[in-house]
């Protein structure tokens, strides 16, 4: 829409459209929960959550991978580790789809090139907004790495706390998953792992 053109005011900020079917399942969902989806406060509510979600699952709309098309071969002989740790991310597990909340370590030992380091959050969020169990999460991370980038190695940790274990289930908050992937140098190496995991904060 250009911005000449007259906006429409059912829908004024261009939210994408929820079929009706997907507005139902959430009205059903509503009833089945044991609140009136008819009333006055949930009447708007359908669409929201299915936007909701749309935005959560926004990774299944990208190949994450592209993100490490653009690379610098301009390194000044850099062949130490990279490492990006403390990204904060959110995801969604796959049984209940409750958040999963949580932060990564994403490292690589270069080869004769390096990626824009934002690049390494927007693979991991390219994959985290999708249905995801934590374990698959980190191994997609590493992958797409390890095969797009080719380095010497790649270590991925990441540490989250699932929804569906403290907000209903067993209900222990505080509890925290711990996952990680090792490829080339950092699986093969235990030098070199210790040395990935101790810059992690591990
Ligand atoms: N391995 C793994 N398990 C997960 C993850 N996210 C959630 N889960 C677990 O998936 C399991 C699903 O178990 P089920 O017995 O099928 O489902 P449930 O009856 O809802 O289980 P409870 O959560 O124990 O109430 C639960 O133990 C969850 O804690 C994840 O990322 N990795
Ligand atoms: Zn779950």
């Amino acid at each position: 829409m250009s911005c000449l053109d007259e906006p429409d005011m059912d829908n004024p900020l261009g939210k994408p459209d929820v079929p009706e079917h997907v507005q139902e399942a959430i009205r059903t969902l509503i009833g089945w929960a044991g609140d009136d989806p008819t009333r006055e406060g949930l009447l708007d509510t359908p669409k929201r959550v299915a936007r909701a979600w749309l935005e959560y699952c926004q990774g299944y709309q990208e190949d994450p991978s592209i993100h490490l098309s653009r690379v610098f071969e301009e390194v000044g002989g850099y062949d130490e580790v990279v490492l990006l740790k403390d990204i904060p991310f959110q995801s969604h597990c796959e049984h209940h789809m409750a958040p999963i909340q949580g932060k990564a370590a994403i490292a690589y030992l270069p080869r004769d090139h390096v990626v824009g380091i934002s690049k390494l959050a927007r693979v991991l969020h390219g994959y985290a907004r999708r249905l995801q169990i934590q374990e698959r999460l980190t191994a997609e991370v590493a992958q797409c790495i390890w095969n797009h980038l080719k380095p010497h190695g790649v270590a991925v940790v990441i540490e989250a706390q699932h929804g569906c274990m403290t907000g209903r289930g067993v209900r222990t908050p505080g509890v925290g998953m711990i996952t990680s992937r090792m490829m080339g140098t950092f699986l093969e190496d235990e030098r070199s792992r210790k040395e990935v995991l101790s810059l992690m904060g591990y």
